[in-house]
């Protein structure tokens, strides 16, 4: 059985996402997503399962920043994730008794409307995961009042539900990863994404149009691309990528090798099926067999037999 980390206490998103990809793993929670990928770098976890990116609010960066350095990590599999978010409060407190609300950032920004509407009055402030919030607000001499966290942490932390499904989007998903360190990918299954990280060589125009070209040459569809900070001075980028498809395929293996010569250094972060399953649609000239025939045929004219 595979010991997980994942970002904690018990009743996070991340938890319900943990229970959805390995629901037979012993669960690890820690105090932070470093904490979680840190466990599973040391060798204390097998693995972890964090946030990487959510449909309203974007990136989780601590995540992105986190897979780019450090011991590598590679990505296993992903989980979309609905989440809907409650305002949890200690029994007995009532709306206008609130004056702290506590939650995680992703979860602030996204009851934005509520928060403005509900209590336009409050102070908000950064938890370090929605469960961690609802922990600390049902301690009775705590300095906050109300938690935006799921549900379930209300019932595990014995609180009361005073706001239910209170984000601005009643749509919102969250994707999360499962990650552990460098061994066997897992199989092509027709329906993968691929993530990795490039640095540029040199800054001139037209690097990241390269960078970008070397995709769309090959006909790889990208399904979310950010740039990052490399912490050197103000202008200096690193990428994210995530492109359809799966390494052991030509076009992508291809768009790849591509990428690497033209960087100062490509980080492999993983090819992993899609938890959508919606497989590419590939132009002419792009699936494998094209590629299989085109390497045949450069075969033959190096032996001078074309
Ligand atoms: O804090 C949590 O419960 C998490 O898993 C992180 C998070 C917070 C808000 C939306 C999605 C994920």
């Amino acid at each position: 059985m595979p010991k997980l980390a994942y970002l904690g206490p018990e009743g996070t998103f991340c938890e319900a996402a943990l229970r959805i990809v390995a629901p037979d793993a012993e669960r690890l929670p820690c105090a932070s997503v470093t904490a979680a990928l840190d466990a599973a770098r040391s060798g204390e976890a097998d693995g972890a399962v964090v946030p990487l990116e959510n449909s309203v609010e974007g990136a989780i960066t601590v995540t992105l920043d986190e897979l780019a350095r450090g011991r590598p990590l590679l990505i296993s599999a992903e989980v979309l994730l609905p989440v809907e978010f409650s305002l949890l409060v200690r029994p007995g407190t009532a709306m206008p008794h609130i004056k702290r609300v506590y939650s995680h950032p992703a979860a602030i920004t996204q009851c934005r409307n509520y928060l403005a509407r509900e209590l336009p009055d409050a102070v908000v402030v950064a938890a370090p995961s929605t469960a961690a919030a609802a922990q600390e607000v049902s301690s009775p001499g705590s300095p906050y009042d109300a938690a935006i966290a799921p549900a379930i942490a209300g019932e595990h932390y014995n609180l009361t539900e005073l706001g239910s499904n209170i984000g601005d989007r009643d749509d919102t998903v969250t994707r999360f990863i499962r990650v552990s360190p460098p061994g066997p990918l897992p199989e092509p299954t027709g329906a993968d994404r691929t993530s990795l990280v490039a640095f540029l060589r040199d800054d001139h125009p037209g690097a990241l149009l390269e960078m970008l070209n070397e995709f769309a040459v090959r006909g790889v569809n990208l399904t979310r691309i950010e740039s990052r900070p490399t912490g050197d001075g103000i202008g200096r980028y690193f990428f994210h990528f995530d492109a359809e498809g799966h390494v052991a395929e030509a076009r992508v293996g291809d768009a790849l090798s591509g990428l690497h010569r033209l960087s100062d250094e490509v980080r492999f972060l993983g090819s992993y099926p899609r938890a959508d399953r919606i497989s590419p649609e590939l132009k002419r000239g792009t699936t494998g067999a094209d590629f299989a025939e085109a390497a045949e045929w450069l075969a033959r004219v190096r032996a001078g037999r074309a």
